[in-house]
């Protein structure tokens, strides 16, 4: 595992901003953390790269304890936080240059080309930070975070105030680090963590609401859709399951179900078939897709 996070847990003063938050993330993930603004997407990425304490729980960084060795643990990741701090009076090569001295790496020079090609910085490469757009400044931001050649790459909301072309061009980045890589970054946006992951984390209140492969819920939402049925009598679970078109069945409230089918109309009327037979009363029938910005509201209501 390249990430281990357990039972994690922060608190300022009497609010919980993270609240036993728990995940794995193997070798080669690229992990979208998703969640609305004040969630605590910020203070978890900051605990596991050992820039704040937690109040408990664990953190383990490519087989390295972030507590317990926490100058091991860092080098392996490479971490751009949400406010990119650059020292904006330096020059792209000179900033890159200091970053590299602090990691005390070998033959500095050819490092900072390959960062500079890695991040397509080429072309600004003799400029001073802060003539930089703020695109490209994101993009000085990453080489230095991948200057030391990190396992793990960590990204606090790297898109945020970007124009439409730098955010295509920053997401391709990470696509191309995610493919020697694991990288977990944040953000708000759902198309985002869509364009780019191949898992995603929904994080809200500070709880972790589901870990699902992205993968898997396109590859259902695609096939898949779901009816949400409200009858006046408790039934079981069988009496659903036992449709032949029923894929999955799910009590959300006492007479609520969540139903999932590969064929709608068919359901309907097996669903209308099953109440006239048994005597059932349909209250409501909704139905709906089962795409990831439905999972995304769902979750973070
Ligand atoms: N240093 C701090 N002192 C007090 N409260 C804080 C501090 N840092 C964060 N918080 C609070 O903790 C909660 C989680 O904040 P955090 O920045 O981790 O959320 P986030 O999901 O990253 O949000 P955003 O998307 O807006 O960056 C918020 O309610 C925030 O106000």
């Amino acid at each position: 595992m390249s990430i281990i996070v357990e039972h994690l847990v922060k608190k300022y003063g009497t609010q919980t901003a993270v609240n036993d938050v728990s995940f794995q993330l193997k070798k080669g993930e690229v992990v979208g953390f998703l969640g609305p603004n004040g969630a605590g997407k910020s203070t978890t990425l900051k605990m596991i790269t050992g820039y704040l304490q937690p109040d408990s729980g664990n953190v383990q960084v490519a087989g390295v304890d972030m507590l317990q060795n926490p100058i091991a643990a860092k080098r392996k990741i490479g971490y751009l936080p949400e406010a990119n701090p650059l020292y904006l009076d330096m020059y792209v090569k000179e900033y890159l240059n200091f970053i590299a001295k602090v990691h005390q790496l070998d033959n500095i020079p050819n490092r900072i080309d390959q960062v500079v090609e890695l991040v397509g910085l080429g072309p600004e490469k003799g400029k001073k930070l802060q003539q930089l757009s703020k695109g490209y400044k994101q993009r000085a931001g990453l080489a230095a975070a991948l200057i030391h050649e990190p396992e793990v790459l960590i990204l606090d909301e790297p898109t945020s105030g970007l124009d439409p072309n730098q955010i295509v061009e920053i997401r391709n980045v990470i696509k191309e680090q995610g493919k020697n890589k694991t990288v977990l970054f944040s953000s708000h946006i759902l198309q985002e963590v869509e364009a780019v992951c191949s898992r995603i984390l929904i994080l809200n209140k500070g709880v972790l609401k589901t870990d699902q492969s992205i993968i898997e819920k396109m590859e259902s939402a695609d096939t898949q859709a779901l009816i949400k049925i409200s009858f006046k009598e408790i039934i079981e679970p069988q009496w659903l399951l036992r449709l032949p078109s029923v894929t999955t069945a799910e009590k959300d409230k006492k007479n609520v179900w969540h139903i999932t089918t590969a064929d709608l109309d068919v359901t309907r009327k097996e669903l209308m078939a099953l109440a006239l037979n048994e005597n059932f009363t349909i209250i409501s029938m909704e139905t709906g897709s089962l795409d990831l910005e439905n999972t995304f509201r769902e979750m973070t209501k």
